[in-house]
């Protein structure tokens, strides 16, 4: 879904933002429960997952008696590394959350973890995914007299939880995980336990770790790395965990079905380094990579990566091409995503102040370029200039997944389609666009013949892979709203 502008500042930041046509990452969540340094294992946890979202952080613990709440704009080690502000998040259990907005502006008030007063105690609550009724519950709600205190999707669990009638609280949270449509792995927190919850289908990740006997929710293995601790398992899709001073629990409220995680946490969002559902992100990213070489072999001089996610498949094209694998571009890591650059010509250099030619490898050789994904097209376009600039005598592109040809409403900020290169254009004429002498993308099939299986069965689809299938596997009941004022989530225009 394309966010709106959002406060002066973003907008600015938006419209001179230099990676402002890539994907956008999602959003990270962490708890554990039981640990004398809850608050800095969350800190620690958080900054190991903010890939999945730069534009906020916000950490909730409990002391026994009383929840502390530190929530920032901006990213985890500007919020979180001071020892005073830790120190602000006293108690042995604590959740926290990075974000990267999908519904709801880029505004304090929508920075997670959420919380609110219910009648049974204190409730704190991330979410990474996206609701596809969110709007609708959201508009029902405040019909029935609720006061939105934020602008997200997330916040229609709060109240859903809060109007329950149940006694129990695990009882009140799946009725109210019951309404929900769409994607969400929550982590949650309330005065006795720490809560975990994956949608029915497992589009978002979350996995369940140990440290010094003491459980952690986090929502990719490389935050349990950063702190030593285990990985025990993954929570299942539809499963909802609690663990408490009595141990452990888990429930499955939804009927059961079979889990269709995203496709896209392998092909671009969660690190490398990360085993998710089982599976090393890494070694399924060289075997994406295989798999292109296969289907769509090139003759060529050199394989050349696209920095930075772009590494590993090109690795599995090279080994299997037998083609070497040289670093023809070389990215630099200190361009803020918020740099403003002044004039139209200087932005139009954006992807040059990101990724700049090696011209020592690329001079004079006939190259491939591998990267995971095309979105809107102009970062490719430019880095193939980029290359002929440098001398390339032949530039072919190779893809990693297939055309991105629908949007995303699960957690991914993906621009609408109008804005997909693969929705507005063939091959041929995406070809065109970015100016390489050869174009072509992993299949479908290929997609899942690197994650091990035959091939795509249309019958029982294993991943969400809606983006390249149109085949969106919930209800979308907020895209058949026809009145955009619908659509509108709050009246309050607010700087940040
Ligand atoms: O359609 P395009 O404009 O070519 O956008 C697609 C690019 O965006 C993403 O990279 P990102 O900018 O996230 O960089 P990273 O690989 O360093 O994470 C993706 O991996 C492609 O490289
Ligand atoms: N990217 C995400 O997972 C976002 C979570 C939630 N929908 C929000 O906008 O805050
Ligand atoms: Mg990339």
């Amino acid at each position: 879904m394309q966010k709106a502008p959002h406060t002066p500042a973003e907008t600015a930041a938006t419209e001179f933002d230099p990676n402002a046509d890539r994907l956008r990452e999602e959003c990270g969540v962490f708890g554990i429960f039981n640990h004398p340094d809850a608050a800095a294992i969350t800190a620690l946890g958080l900054h190991a997952l903010q890939h999945r979202g730069q534009e906020a952080a916000g950490i909730v613990s409990f002391d026994g008696s009383r929840f502390h709440s530190e929530r920032r704009l901006g990213l985890v080690g500007d919020a979180f590394a001071k020892r005073e502000v830790i120190d602000r998040l006293p108690g042995t259990s604590a959740i926290g959350h990075v974000r990267y907005s999908t519904t709801g502006e880029t505004i304090l008030r929508n920075v997670q973890p959420l919380f609110a007063e219910l009648n049974a105690g204190g409730f704190a609550i991330g979410h990474n995914g996206n609701l596809t009724n969110g709007i609708k519950l959201r508009r029902d709600l405040v019909r029935e007299g609720a006061m939105m205190q934020s602008t997200t999707d997330t916040e229609v669990i709060l109240h859903l939880v809060a109007r329950s009638q149940r006694n129990q609280f695990v009882d009140r949270f799946i009725e109210g995980l019951r309404q929900l449509e769409g994607a969400y792995a929550f982590v949650g927190l309330t005065n006795k336990k720490l809560v975990g919850a994956r949608d029915p289908l497992g589009i978002r990740p979350l996995v369940i770790g140990k440290l010094d006997g003491c459980p952690i929710l986090a929502s990719e293995t490389c935050a349990l790395d950063i702190i030593g601790a285990t990985y025990v398992r993954d929570v299942e899709n539809g499963e909802v965990v609690i663990f408490d001073e009595d141990g452990f629990q888990s429930h499955k409220p939804f009927p059961p079905m079979a889990a269709r995680p995203c496709i896209f946490e392998y092909i671009y969002f969660a690190r490398p380094d990360s085993i998710v559902g089982g599976r090393p992100v890494y070694e399924v990213r060289k075997a994406m990579g295989a798999q292109l070489a296969m289907e769509s072999p090139a003759a060529a001089d050199v394989i050349v990566p696209v920095p930075d996610s772009g590494v590993p498949a090109a690795l599995g094209f090279a080994q299997e091409s037998g083609i070497p694998f040289e670093l023809g571009i070389i990215r630099n890591h200190y361009v803020g995503r918020t740099f403003i650059q002044p004039t139209q010509a200087i932005r139009d250099q954006g992807v040059r102040m990101k990724h700049s030619a090696n011209r020592a490898v690329v001079e004079g050789k006939r190259i491939v370029l591998v990267d995971d994904s095309i979105v809107r097209g102009t970062t490719s376009r430019k880095i193939v200039q980029m290359m002929r600039d440098a001398g390339a005598k032949e530039v072919h592109f190779r893809i990693s997944s297939p055309p991105i040809k629908h949007p995303d409403f699960y957690g991914i900020d993906t621009p609408d389609a109008d804005k997909l290169l693969a929705a507005t254009h063939d091959l041929e004429s995406m070809r065109q666009f970015i100016g390489a002498d050869s174009l072509a993308f992993l299949s479908v099939d290929g997609i899942y013949r690197a994650m091990g299986e035959p091939g795509r069965d249309p019958a029982k689809p294993k991943y969400t892979d809606h983006c390249f299938t149109g085949d969106y596997p919930t209800p979308l009941t907020d895209q058949g709203m026809q009145d955009p004022s619908q659509k509108q989530l709050s009246l309050l225009a607010e700087a940040i």
